[in-house]
């Protein structure tokens, strides 16, 4: 399956969201990194058919996905930002209703809800009203409530934002083990959300496709670029102007830096492997 945007534009009344994005996507997990308001929502709202582009076309095995109407609904699961739990409900009636929703017959409706429940370990609590859940229990019924078609398409916004390392740990393995034959995207801010789940990173500034790659090949560029070395601490702000300093820890009075060199200038300067977030930092350098 191939998911393919093409030229995709955005424009808001005085604000281009998405600015001449293309792109295909075919079965895997795909990670859109990017600061707040680089676009990663208006993007997933359009190639979820929510949104119209000003520009562009987006294709599903080349056919116009605005053409299509429910067959592309039928193949599609949404889990928004800002997606509205119902308090009241425990997690089964709320599935159930998604499932009406959706069209399932109830005896359909009973066994995907029961079958998503599993797949989001929510089966013990699925009883429990909705005002009791913890952050990531919510996001759990969200990626349940997106499931609940088994779409080939799952597109998730921020899904991860508040919460715990646990409860993000969590989460991930649920995306991982539900990606098979699936196209996945997810967007984030948090570089390590992505940098052991997503196969391939899009990585959006300004509401342009900035760089996209494996993260090996998005890294090789740093190569031969991160090192760490101590200074003292009067030194920081110069050296700051100098390298993009991409972390800073306090050593016994003094400071150790990690930053991205293109030339080391010290004799201590120690070699390291580079990371997304030195990558991230880099080409966000000026938003920090
Ligand atoms: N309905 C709208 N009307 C006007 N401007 C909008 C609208 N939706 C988004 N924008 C603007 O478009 C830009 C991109 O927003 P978008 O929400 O897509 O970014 P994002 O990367 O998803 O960020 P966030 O994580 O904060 O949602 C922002 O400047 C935002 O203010």
């Amino acid at each position: 399956m191939k998911l393919t945007a093409e030229h995709l534009t955005k424009i808001f009344i005085h604000k281009t969201a998405v600015n001449d994005f293309s792109y295909t996507f075919t079965n895997g997990i795909y990670g859109l990194l990017g600061p707040n308001g680089s676009g990663k929502s208006t993007l997933m709202r359009m190639l979820c058919d929510i949104l119209k582009p000003n520009q562009g076309h987006i294709y599903l095995d080349g056919t116009l996905i605005q053409t299509m109407n429910e067959d592309y609904r039928d193949i599609l699961g949404y889990l928004p930002q800002d997606f509205g739990y119902y308090p009241q409900f425990n997690a089964y009636d709320f599935l159930m209703y998604f499932a009406t929703l959706k069209g399932f017959s109830k005896k359909e409706a009973k066994d995907r809800v029961e079958m998503v429940l599993e797949m989001v370990n929510l089966t013990s609590e699925k009883k429990h009203k909705i005002k009791t859940f913890s952050g990531g229990m919510k996001q759990r019924l969200g990626i349940a409530q997106a499931l609940l078609n088994d779409p080939k398409i799952l597109i998730v916004d921020e899904p991860t934002a508040g919460l715990d390392p646990k409860e993000r740990a969590n989460f991930k393995s649920i995306l991982a083990r539900c990606a098979n034959d699936k196209i996945v995207i997810l967007s984030t801010h948090i570089v390590s959300d992505i940098e052991t789940l997503a196969q391939h990173i899009l990585i959006m500034k300004d509401g342009k496709l900035h760089q996209h790659g494996t993260r090996e090949e998005l890294l090789l560029p740093l190569h031969d670029q991160v090192y760490t070395f101590i200074c003292e601490e009067q030194e920081v702000e110069k050296l700051s102007k100098e390298m993009i300093v991409t972390a800073m820890m306090p050593v016994q009075n003094k400071m150790q830096i990690r930053a991205i060199i293109s030339k080391p200038a010290r004799e201590d300067m120690r070699r390291e492997e580079p990371s997304l977030e030195d990558l991230y930092l880099s080409i966000f350098k000026d938003a920090i």
